[in-house]
């Protein structure tokens, strides 16, 4: 079943084309790995799907239905969380509660009965490392980066975008990261991860995506793309 689909999707910043006419398929439990140079257009492309910054042109379709310019709670709504590359917390706010918003705001009245018992679940699956009633602003980055991923699950995504999940952890933390993936992906969520540490890409993602300049130069199996020397060449800086 195809999750999600863009056709010629593009995002134009004033005269700068950040995402040129990129078309793509999520299928159903996938892991996409979305890969590219710094400044290729990777978040612009997922804010462009998520309602953050809608598309200039092109067309998303969510589980067959055109979701092309809803905004990202409408998205949400409908199926689709994510992750920041740079979590902005409540910052007064303790974790339980930061994940409670979600928990209440981002499902349907009624779905969530508990919603204390549901975001404690969220942060128990996540493996939250710090006692439940801490302050956000008294998180590191590491810490935030957890609490955005249990804030993005408490409203039952069907597919989950992550920015970046994994920069800045320790080998511990990226293994802790692996198992964690696994468990979301065992619950059935698709997974579209911009990420440049190769070592969880290769581990992790069934397919890859790479952008370069805006543009798609690969999509396909992930030894494939991986293998690609315009992949090498744009991604890994050597082709020969
Ligand atoms: N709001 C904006 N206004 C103008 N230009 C923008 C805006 N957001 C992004 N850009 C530009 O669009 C291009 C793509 O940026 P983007 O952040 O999507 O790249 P990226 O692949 O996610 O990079 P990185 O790996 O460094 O996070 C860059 O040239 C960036 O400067």
């Amino acid at each position: 079943m195809i999750v999600l689909e863009t056709q010629n999707l593009t995002k134009q910043f004033g005269g700068l084309t950040a995402v040129n006419a990129v078309s793509m398929t999520i299928n159903q439990g996938d892991i996409v790995g979305l890969i590219g140079p710094n400044g290729a257009g990777k978040t612009t492309f997922v804010n462009a799907i998520s309602g953050l910054n809608p598309p200039t042109s092109g067309k998303v379709t969510f589980f067959g239905e055109d979701t092309t310019g809803l905004t990202p709670e409408q998205m949400c709504k409908k199926g689709l969380s994510r992750t920041f590359q740079i979590p902005s917390p409540f910052p007064k706010m303790t974790a339980i509660e930061s994940v409670m918003t979600a928990s209440i705001f981002g499902n349907a009245p009624g779905v969530v009965k508990d919603p204390v018992q549901h975001s404690r679940e969220m942060l128990d699956f996540v493996e939250f490392p710090m006692a439940e009633d801490v302050l956000s602003e008294q998180l590191n980055t590491v810490q935030l980066k957890r609490l955005d991923l249990a804030r993005a699950l408490a409203s039952h995504p069907k597919l989950l975008f992550m920015d970046e999940m994994a920069s800045g952890l320790s080998e511990g933390e990226l293994s802790d990261i692996m198992r964690i993936l696994d468990k979301i992906s065992r619950k059935g969520i698709s997974i579209l991860m911009i990420e440049h540490i190769m070592q969880l890409i290769m581990a992790v993602c069934n397919r890859l995506l790479c952008i370069q300049f805006g543009t798609k130069i690969a999509e396909g199996p992930t030894q494939e793309v991986a293998n690609d020397p315009r992949v090498t060449k744009a991604y890994l800086g050597s082709a020969d």
